[in-house]
């Protein structure tokens, strides 16, 4: 399904409940099974990743299919590992099948688990037998994926030793492990971090009574819809004390004019003004899931840019970077690549490509959403494989909808090879 997208003329008071944290219903669903799914959450989030998440829990077969989620893979790897007498083989999408798991899966063999790679060695499939796990002293990289650390952090109060785990490398996505140690906390076991040193004794969740927070990630689009439309905006549902590293979006879009006003605890207005800086630098390290929304608001705004942090964005949905500088090319901006870990781009400009309005999605939630918003200035731009956005916003289409803006269905064959 490709939507052409024609926004309203303007954006006056435009009123948007967001989805819930997907990153924080799939812990929390894992958590909860941990205790029996004895505590009561009030809802979670409805999307691709959480449904892949509930359920792989709630299956009794042997083959776990986790389709896209990321989280879900590392997660119910950990999981699955730690359940005696479970033997499940766990895969996913083919490009799942390119994200790798070595890091995690050789914690969690250093743990005692008993995990095999079914195809190429350090990705999924993977074969998992469970047993209890020993746990004890275990050392793994930080600078490839957070998740590796949650996923193991979340299981070892069941460990026999509990776990002390040394994380080595400059961490990437740090406010993500935090999450999942406050998390932790509200279902009752205390994790001790000190320096580049989790701690965790062997203990048992409490099952707790728990709501989801609105999703900050899912917020950052519009964000950018406002710094390009001038339209009020107002957000409801989000935390403003979260557990999301991704609210410094209210920090990052200050840069592109937008203040942010708490109207009461869940409700935030977004006010955009002329106030823009003429230059962005930004570290990304922390929010990952940023980039898409943060360079193409740049791009779109005309502000040079140099935003570093983004070694992980290759081995998401999709290579980010490398779906990022094509897709940004197409609507004529030429981006730089200084090094692995960056992007740039000082105002270098190509005539847009013949194909320029039809944006790909390489099967990735956060560039169909990242770039809907770049109708308010190209009206009628195609975004192709609307419907990636399930993963974490199925609901974002509807949201456009709801503010005036006409999606147009577009088949294949009236768009650009
Ligand atoms: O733990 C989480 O919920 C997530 C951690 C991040 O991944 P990495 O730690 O792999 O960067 C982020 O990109 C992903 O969307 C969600
Ligand atoms: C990277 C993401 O998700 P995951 O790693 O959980 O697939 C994301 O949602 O941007």
């Amino acid at each position: 399904m490709n939507y052409r997208i024609i926004p309203p003329e303007e954006i006056n008071d435009a009123v948007i409940r967001l989805p819930l944290s997907k990153s924080i219903s799939n812990r929390v669903l894992l958590i909860n099974a941990l205790t029996g799914n004895r505590g009561s959450i009030a809802e979670v989030a409805q999307c691709d990743d959480t449904s892949a998440m509930m359920r792989a829990l709630d299956s009794a077969e042997n083959n776990i299919d986790i389709g896209a989620a990321g989280t879900a893979m590392r997660f119910l790897t950990a999981y699955f590992a730690m359940q005696p007498g479970r033997e499940v083989t766990v895969d996913g999408t083919e490009r799942m099948r390119r994200r790798p798991v070595k890091i995690l899966v050789e914690a969690l063999r250093d743990c005692g688990a008993d995990i095999e790679y079914v195809g190429e060695e350090g990705f999924p499939p993977l074969k998992i037998k469970g047993r209890k796990l020993k746990g004890g002293e275990v050392s793994l990289p930080a600078d490839v994926s957070s998740q590796y650390i949650s996923a193991l952090l979340m299981v070892a109060p069941y460990m026999e030793h509990g776990l002390r785990l040394e994380l080595t490398g400059t961490p990437v996505s740090a406010p993500y492990i935090d999450m999942t140690l406050g998390l932790m906390k509200q279902w009752g076991v205390e994790a001790d971090a000190d320096g580049s040193v989790i701690s965790v004794a062997p203990q048992a969740y409490t099952p707790v009574d728990f709501t989801v927070e609105a999703d900050w990630s899912a917020a950052s689009y519009w964000f950018e819809l406002g710094a390009f439309s001038f339209g009020d905006i107002k957000l409801l549902g989000l935390e403003r004390d979260s557990l999301q590293g991704d609210s410094r979006v209210i920090d990052y879009f200050r840069n592109f004019g937008i203040e942010a006003e708490w109207d009461d605890r869940s409700s935030l207005e977004l006010n955009p003004s002329p106030d823009i800086s003429p230059r962005i630098n930004l570290d990304l390290t922390e929010q990952p899931d940023l980039a898409q929304t943060l360079t193409v608001t740049c791009c779109v705004l005309n502000l040079p840019f140099h935003i570093t942090g983004l070694s992980t964005l290759k081995i998401k949905e999709t290579d980010r970077i490398e779906a990022l500088c094509t897709e940004l090319r197409k609507l004529s901006f030429v981006i730089d690549r200084p090094d692995d870990s960056s992007l740039a781009w000082e105002g270098r400009r190509v005539p847009a490509d013949s194909s320029g309005l039809a944006i790909d999605t390489y099967d990735d939630h956060r560039m169909a959403l990242a770039f809907a918003p770049v109708a308010f200035f190209l009206p009628g731009i195609v975004i192709r494989h609307a419907e990636v956005v399930s993963k974490s916003y199925p609901e974002y289409w509807d949201h456009l909808r709801a503010i005036g803006f006409t999606l147009e269905e577009v088949a294949d064959d009236n768009l650009p090879e």
